[in-house]
């Protein structure tokens, strides 16, 4: 439990590195452990649901340890991993479970997992489905949740998948099963999702090819350790780029932040809302880099659609705080995505700002944010809860930021999923401008 003041008048100021791309970060242990030779990973995110890929790991008996500031994995081999001891703790993290469902599904021996609740009640059908139809084996609950087994199995079949959801964790467990299997394995986007796991096969030496929404990858023989650089996560930064926006006489520069294409969706919604976002680009060999500069405005309601979804998924919720603020109503639609993530984020969303005067309408798909209205604490303090998910967690404590009166955060342990600093990196740019 933490009490948040109100930020200073003078604004939010100063200079913040958010930490490491929790996607790029996950996937760096992943090709790390399937690549021979030694991978190393400068700016990894140690926060908890990237420190259960890393335990998983070691479980599956790779060697990775901390050299300095950087991560050192030495690379097994898809063949060289040795029978975990426990059943595999996946904790609170989606990533971790779907793309190891691909990434695991052809080894000698079968593999008992589990999760925590939130992510007991996440649906892994949407994985499972396709990757059976390559000839992989999982036992899961009825309705397709945790907890399961990843079955012993020693063949995996390609095959051509018309993705039904936008969604980067299953284009990633079918690629991570389609490298193991033979044949070609062909995955159709209808919307492009983050292209993290593509990028990074290809510079482990891996072949692929993305044509249009079409991608193609066979199985490959051996993949080469490499140096990675993670990047600042841009969902980390959004909460920032926000608190900058709608908390007056603001000015936050956020360093070396990931701008990937596939994941600038918060920064381009935020410009059609009216805002002007600086971005300075940094010579980079892999991920693009920017610095973001962004300053306190004024901004307007608009209509955000299924298209504009995969490539701002997790943003929704601070865009959501954002829309309390703007001029006009901001209409949310085609997001039902929202409501399998580590909560439903359509109702935790509406259940915290309205707690502080937000005037949000429920839809089943989205929803319907009427702008313009000041958040304030009707009478002595408020409770606003993370529901144990990090993203409502730092969007809590970025509403306290403007609301009046005594907001106390609850269950703010979960930031630490994605951002176990962020409150510090929060109180750092309340400090008094000198
Ligand atoms: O592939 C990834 O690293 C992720 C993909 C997204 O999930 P979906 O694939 O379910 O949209 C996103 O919400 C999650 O935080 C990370
Ligand atoms: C949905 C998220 O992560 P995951 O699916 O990995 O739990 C997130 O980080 O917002």
């Amino acid at each position: 439990m933490i009490k948040l003041t109100k930020a200073p008048k003078s604004g939010l100021h100063g200079e913040i590195t958010v930490p490491g791309d929790k996607s790029i970060s996950h996937r760096a242990l992943m090709f790390g452990a399937i690549a021979t030779g030694d991978t190393i990973v400068d700016n990894f995110l140690m926060s908890d649901d990237v420190m259960r890929t890393m335990t998983l790991f070691r479980e599956l008996g790779v060697n990775i340890s901390q050299v300095g500031p950087q991560i050192k994995v030495i690379g097994k081999g898809l063949a060289g991993f040795t029978k975990p001891k426990h059943a595999l703790n996946m904790g609170n993290s989606g990533t971790s479970t779907r793309l190891l469902m691909g990434l695991l599904s052809k080894q000698p021996f079968d593999m008992p997992f589990f999760g925590d609740e939130s992510l007991s009640n996440r649906p892994l059908g949407r994985v499972a489905k396709p990757l059976s139809l390559m000839n992989a084996k999982f036992d899961l609950t009825a309705d397709e949740f945790l907890p399961g087994t990843i079955k012993e199995n020693n063949r995996l079949q390609g095959m051509t998948y018309e993705m039904p959801v936008a969604s980067a964790q299953v284009k990633s467990a079918i690629l991570l099963a389609g490298i193991q299997a033979e044949g070609e394995t062909v995955v159709i986007e209808k919307m492009p999702s983050r292209d993290h796991t593509e990028r990074m096969l290809r510079q482990f030496g891996g072949t692929i090819v993305t044509d249009n929404g079409v991608i193609t990858v066979q199985q490959q023989r051996q993949l080469h350790g490499q140096h990675v650089l993670v990047p600042s996560d841009i969902s980390s930064a959004a909460f920032f780029m926000v608190a900058g926006l709608i908390t007056p006489n603001s000015e936050i520069t956020l360093k070396k932040v990931g701008v990937n294409p596939t994941r600038v969706g918060v920064i381009k919604l935020l410009e059609r809302m009216g805002a002007n976002i600086m971005q300075e680009p940094i010579p980079s060999d892999g991920e693009a880099l920017a610095d973001i500069i962004v300053k306190s405005q004024s901004l307007h309601g608009i209509n955000i659609t299924a298209d504009d979804i995969p490539s701002a998924v997790d943003e929704l919720p601070i865009l959501a705080l954002a829309a309390t603020q703007a001029q006009g109503d901001t209409v949310i639609s085609g997001a039902a995505e929202l409501r399998v993530k580590e909560t439903d984020r359509i109702a935790t969303v509406i259940s915290e700002l309205t707690k502080i005067g937000a005037d949000i309408e429920e839809k089943q798909d989205g929803m319907i944010i009427h702008g313009g209205t000041p958040l304030h604490v009707p009478q002595g303090s408020i409770l606003l809860d993370s529901h144990g998910d990090h993203r409502i967690g730092m969007m809590n404590a970025v509403a306290a930021l403007i609301t009046e009166g005594d907001v106390i955060l609850t269950g703010e342990d979960a930031m630490g999923v994605s951002y176990p600093g962020f409150l510090a990196d929060l109180v750092l740019l309340m400090r008094e401008k000198i």
